[in-house]
């Protein structure tokens, strides 16, 4: 919203560090619940870094705002719309307020009841406050020691910064009903408005192939992030979620994140195609400018009405993908330089946009990227580089047989009345001397590909880039 839109974005990120779960494995640990809430929030804080998801203006937690919420709580209550019971819990009563629960989902108050085992009036009513069961880690409150219920938590940190009005609210699909109905219900009294939240965002589930459940922690088909990343780029998941909607679920599979990756590798390959025709390292035909200028042009329409439409990413994609396939099209190499006139200034306008609409979405591309792991990956990029300038002389010497009499070598060069089968046997005779000089060429470059260091010999010059996983990662070209 920001880097498309220009808004500017608060966001605010509840903590839930207490709740029955983490009561409860606390216990199992001999922890307290407040500690182990804090190691998983870390961890979960490292994972989101490393996915490079951006951080929210502020994180929020739960048992850093009990007092909020026991307020929060009272006023709901005293609008007639709670009601605590002899146990020392307190409930929101659905029911009486019946009208406008199920705004979101449909769901309607007066049916569905489930079986009433507790203290509450009526199966839909949900708890506010829990009454501490004994050894449980609790605060008092006017009901006696307990707890908050999970949805008055989000109820009222989300009012504490935001007021009386919220402009979106996210959350996974699984979220609408009932976490968020409740949280309209909650707010919607406390602050006896007709409409507290403008738009949820619901995002779709993550699915393995084949499974019909969602990805989860009880069902145990689920990946960790980190056992992720060491497969696999954060890039390479966000191509592979921005290919679908994000309120669809999406089908996680081997399949799906290779196609990820070779639409990430055909980005990079045509920025680095692009570059080297900037730099006239590339040489191609003349190229139907005209073209490119209004294909850019349709592509930033395109992509913009894709976001502005529930941030359509696939179809955002799909146009910066078109945008490639007609850049790549009038990039047709020739082997001899005919002067032609280049474009050089349509090609890089195409890269920049196509760089900065990745970056917008958290990814990088092309060279002018700093290669990552500070000191020691830039002296290997400088040793890298040598090496293949190198190779890039050796070879050229290799190939550089002379056509005719003149342009043999003064040592061997002889008179221009010499016959031309001479001069033919003398060029064989330089080829085989020169061939193991190929060879060792060859064999460097084939090595040098185990590494994931992929040199490309083009017409003039040797260009080379480190391909990992099938995803480039840095790159540089020399000038011979
Ligand atoms: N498969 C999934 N894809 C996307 N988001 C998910 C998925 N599962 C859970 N979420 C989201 O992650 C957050 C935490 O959900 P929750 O703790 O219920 O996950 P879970 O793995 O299903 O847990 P459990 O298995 O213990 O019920 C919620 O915002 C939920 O919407």
């Amino acid at each position: 919203m920001t880097r498309f839109f220009g808004i500017e974005v608060i966001m605010v990120m509840g903590i839930t560090d207490i709740d029955d779960k983490i009561i409860k494995r606390a216990n199992e640990m001999n922890v307290s619940p407040v500690a182990l809430a804090r190691i998983y929030e870390e961890d979960f804080k490292q994972d989101m870094a490393a996915l490079k998801v951006l951080p929210p203006t502020v994180y929020m937690r739960v048992t850093e705002n009990i007092p909020q919420i026991i307020s929060f709580i009272k006023t709901i209550i005293s609008n007639g719309q709670a009601y605590a019971t002899s146990q020392g819990n307190v409930y929101f009563d659905v029911k009486s307020w019946g009208k406008r629960y199920g705004v979101l989902t449909a769901v309607n108050p007066h049916t569905q009841d489930e079986a009433v085992d507790s203290d509450k009036r009526h199966g839909k009513d949900f708890a506010l406050w829990k009454a501490a069961k004994p050894q449980e880690l609790s605060w008092n409150s006017p009901w006696g020691k307990g707890r908050p219920g999970w949805h008055i938590e989000c109820s009222t940190i989300s009012s504490a910064v935001f007021g009386k009005q919220l402009d979106i609210h996210t959350g996974g699909i699984d979220l609408a009903f009932p976490h968020h109905e409740n949280e309209i219900a909650q707010c919607e009294v406390y602050h006896q408005c007709e409409q507290w939240g403008n738009y949820f965002l619901h995002s779709g589930h993550l699915h393995v192939k084949g499974s019909k459940e969602k990805m989860s922690k009880s069902l145990k088909n689920y990946i960790t992030i980190k056992d992720f990343l060491k497969k696999c780029s954060s890039d390479q998941f966000r191509m592979f979620c921005l290919r679908g909607r994000y309120s669809s679920a999406v089908e996680f599979s081997e399949e799906s994140m290779e196609d990820a990756k070779n639409l990430l590798q055909a980005i990079s390959s045509f920025i680095r195609d692009a570059n080297a025709y900037i730099k006239g390292q590339l040489v191609c035909d003349p190229v139907r400018e005209d073209i490119l200028w209004e294909r850019l042009a349709n592509t930033k329409v395109t992509v913009k009405a894709a976001f502005a439409d529930d941030f359509d990413t696939s179809r955002a994609v799909a146009a910066i993908m078109d945008l490639i396939h007609h850049g790549n099209r009038q990039l047709k190499a020739v082997t001899k330089d005919a002067g032609s006139p280049r474009s050089s200034v349509v090609y890089g306008s195409i890269i920049s946009y196509i760089e900065s609409f990745f970056s917008a979405l958290g990814m990088s591309f092309g060279e002018r990227q700093v290669a990552v792991g500070g000191d020691k990956s830039a002296v290997l990029t400088s040793v890298i580089e040598e090496l293949v300038r190198f190779r890039m002389k050796v070879r050229h010497y290799a190939l550089a047989l002379p056509e005719t009499a003149d342009a043999v070598p003064v040592e061997s060069a002889v008179g221009a009345e010499e016959p031309k089968q001479e001069q033919k046997e003398k060029r064989k005779q330089l080829m085989r001397e020169r061939k193991p000089l190929l060879e060792a060429c060859d064999s460097l470059r084939g090595d040098l590909a185990a590494f994931g260091i992929h040199i490309k010999d083009r017409t003039a010059v040797s260009t080379w880039e480190i391909v990992e996983g099938g995803q480039t990662e840095k790159q540089t070209e020399k000038k011979s």
